[in-house]
């Protein structure tokens, strides 16, 4: 008889496989990864915590994933009259879990602040390690509730919420470091009015994958009994509020300005800065750490988003293609990337001008504002387009800074009246 060798979790599959990117890879439950959790369970702070001060938190739901954690939806057990639902981040176990408490101590509690609040923080230990857990507000993805609440969409001031979230940053010394679409929350106070049993009930019941190893897993007590897909809660929107707060999430990747530790920058490339962009085209990997000029970049990306309904820079990749747009979205190239850029036969090609820079942001103004319906006036593009460019400078030195940004016309002027 043979005996079949247990199988290590980078190894396994599935008899019942999932849709890459709905949820977790099941190669990520193992010593180091993420934690398995279970729909109902009740993770509490350790043991050794004074009983006055011990906090439970009931998992209701899955609310996303991300490299170095999974997210749900947990209800507050030590005080459940007042019905608080938080989400709760529990890191995988390689995380260094002091990075982002370090970042989140820096910042005062300020009200109606445009940045994500830390309520709680523990850890856990599990099969796969000792684990952080964060506890935060639930937020919405901001681009899932664009599309439940465009009636009322005032662009300028979203522009000027997210811009705020960022100020609060670097004004305490910290660089997001990742900001994208993806990393920006919409705040549901509503969400608190729900009893737990009715949320429950409107949810409709996950689509969970069980977890059936097609080989004998080496260490059965890492996996989870099955992956939960994310929950989206945003139909709770379905009455929205008549102004949206929005918040800026994941500071996972944010660092202390001077801080010796910090690690590569990791921005997706559609709003990956230009610097950090030429290192990794030209060399296949990033060195250098996120700094307030790339936040300024990315932030500029962001914007263009939310006014003008879709992105700078289309299929954006890490490629010369690539480079070759946002230079010419800048009208320069910087002195440092000249050799690579004469002996690239794709780069050398391109007219690469001021003139021509102009001519695409004259384009682009042409255009928005000859859209019917449109909130926002010829000049008010204008002025939008002078800040972008303003902030989208070749040269990181040259960007504005965040406060310069706030004082420019673009956010001093009223709030525009919201589309349809
Ligand atoms: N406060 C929150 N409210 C609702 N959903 C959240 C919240 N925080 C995170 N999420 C969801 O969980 C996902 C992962 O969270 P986050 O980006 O913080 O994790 P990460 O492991 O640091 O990921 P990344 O790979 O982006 O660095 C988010 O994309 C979002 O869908």
């Amino acid at each position: 008889m043979t005996v079949e060798q247990p199988v290590p979790p980078q190894r396994l599959s599935l008899h019942w496989g999932v849709d890459e990117g709905e949820v977790e890879g099941i190669r990520r439950y193992t010593h180091g990864g993420y934690h398995p959790i279970q729909l109902g369970e009740v993770l509490s702070t350790p043991a050794d915590t004074e009983p006055s001060n011990s906090r439970k938190y009931r998992i209701l739901s899955k609310l996303g994933y991300g490299a170095f954690s999974t997210v749900w939806l947990v209800s507050a057990q030590h005080h459940p009259e007042s019905r608080r639902y938080f989400a709760l981040k529990v890191c995988v176990a390689d995380a260094d879990p002091q990075r982002e408490l370090d970042v989140f101590r820096r910042l005062p509690s300020d009200e109606g602040r445009h940045v994500l609040r830390l309520h709680d923080s523990f850890t856990i230990d599990g099969p796969n390690g000792t684990h952080a857990v964060h506890v935060f507000d639930v937020l919405v993805s901001f681009d899932i509730v664009t599309g439940l609440v465009r009636a009322h969409w005032n662009r300028r001031e979203l522009c000027r919420q997210v811009a705020h979230g960022l100020a609060f940053l670097h004004r305490h010394g910290v660089v997001h470091g990742d900001l994208h679409m993806g990393n920006i929350g919409v705040s549901m106070p509503q969400l608190d009015e729900i009893t737990e049993e009715d949320l429950i009930d409107r949810c409709d019941p996950p689509n969970c994958t069980i977890v059936f190893p097609c080989q004998t897993p080496a260490s059965p007590k890492s996996l989870p009994p099955y992956l939960v897909p994310p929950t989206d809660i945003a139909f709770h929107l379905l009455k929205p509020p008549a102004a949206l707060h929005i918040e800026l999430l994941d500071l996972g990747s944010a660092i202390i300005v001077g801080s010796s530790s910090a690690p590569p920058a990791c921005t997706p490339a559609v709003v990956c800065a230009p610097e950090i962009l030429f290192e990794q085209v030209t060399t296949s990997v990033v060195t250098q750490a996120a700094t307030t000029a790339s936040d300024i970049w990315a932030l500029a990306c962001i914007m263009y988003r939310i006014v003008f309904g879709g992105d700078l820079y289309h299929w954006p990749s890490f490629s010369v293609y690539y480079l070759g747009k946002v230079a010419a979205v800048c009208g320069q190239i910087p002195p440092s990337w000249r050799s690579f850029w004469d002996s690239n036969e794709h780069l050398c090609k391109l007219d690469i001008s001021q003139e021509a820079a102009d001519q695409i942001w004259q384009t682009n103004i042409d255009d928005s504002s000859a859209r019917k319906g449109c909130a926002l006036s010829r000049e008010d593009f204008v002025i939008f387009c002078d800040l972008l460019q303003r902030m989208l400078k070749i040269d990181p030195s040259d960007r504005i800074t965040i406060e310069e940004v706030l004082a420019h016309p673009w956010h001093t002027q009223t709030a525009d009246s919201p589309t349809r």
